[in-house]
């Protein structure tokens, strides 16, 4: 029985990555996690089906969005080659702050597959007060998806008091490295985490992850396209499996263009300078 789940895990991860093993993934889940003011400046994506028809067009390889968006645009994914990954655990920000170290579980791994969901995802916020809870909750997770042929994604972020204490912020490597390594100790099939300010200290990341792929964490928009070009062209120089991008594509007017040349520099190897001029976004 076990070779069979062990087969569909592979198969349907396989459906975000190509043949040179990396992806570009659209994550949408920032209208709960941040609110719709994220969306306020390109407002007419706060539309999910406007966004992932123009995602879905550009050739992203998967999207990333929480249970209820995903039932609002899935029509826009039928009959293309775009994986979709439903993620089970989220937070608002409206909660006290006291509590915004915490994920809870949202969905259920059965509503991620109705809905037609090539893997799930969780987050685990390492370090923080609330770690156990959302171990049990990304084990829970895990089991149950493993069980029916389901890969897991973990969005393995490190985020609490001790950390500051003991290491200075969140993205010093050794930081991301142990919550990367800590998703791949406990079951994770793909890791998304923070960029450590380096390609030499990202690649320790991915070694620390022992071939469980691993995906920059977009992060905040960036004023000139080219900066964050250049920042996954590190990430991939450094062995990663590419990126999951929000804020990064929606926040943009040109999505499409930005997608295209993201892709150029994730799947083509190409500078980020010549897939940005080949794209007209300089
Ligand atoms: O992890 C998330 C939010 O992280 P955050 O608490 O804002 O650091 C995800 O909800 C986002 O989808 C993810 O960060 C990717 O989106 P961008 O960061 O690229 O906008």
């Amino acid at each position: 029985m076990e070779s069979y789940n062990n087969i569909g895990i592979k198969r349907r991860l396989r459906r975000f990555f190509r043949g040179d093993g990396r992806a570009l993934i659209f994550a949408m889940d920032h209208g709960f996690e941040h609110g719709p003011t994220d969306f306020e400046e390109t407002w007419e994506h706060i539309n999910p089906s406007v966004i992932i028809r123009k995602v879905a067009r550009a050739g992203i390889d998967g999207v990333m969005m929480l249970p209820g968006i995903a039932r609002i645009a899935g029509n826009e994914l039928i009959g293309k080659e775009v994986g979709l990954m439903v993620k089970l655990t989220s937070k608002t920000e409206l909660r006290p702050k006291e509590e915004w170290l915490m994920q809870d579980q949202l969905g259920f791994v059965e509503d991620a597959i109705k809905l037609g969901a090539d893997a799930v995802a969780a987050t685990v916020y390492w370090g923080s007060p609330y770690e156990g809870a959302m171990m049990r909750q990304f084990a829970e997770i895990a089991s149950y998806a493993h069980d029916l042929g389901y890969p897991v994604v973990q969005f393995a972020y490190p985020r609490g008091p001790y950390i500051n204490e003991k290491y200075g912020k969140k993205e010093d490597y050794r930081v991301v490295m142990y919550g990367a390594r800590a998703a791949a100790e406990i079951g994770a099939d793909m890791i998304k985490t923070y960029w450590t300010g380096s390609r030499e200290t990202f690649a320790k990341v991915i070694d620390a992850a022992s071939g469980v792929p691993v995906l920059l964490s977009g992060g905040a928009k960036t004023d000139n396209p080219l900066d964050f070009l250049k920042l996954v062209w590190e990430v991939i120089e450094a062995g990663g499996s590419g990126a999951v991008v929000g804020r990064n594509i929606f926040q943009r007017k040109n999505p499409e263009t930005f997608i295209k040349a993201l892709l150029r520099v994730i799947h083509k190897n190409e500078e980020p300078e010549e897939a940005a001029k080949a794209e007209g976004l300089v």
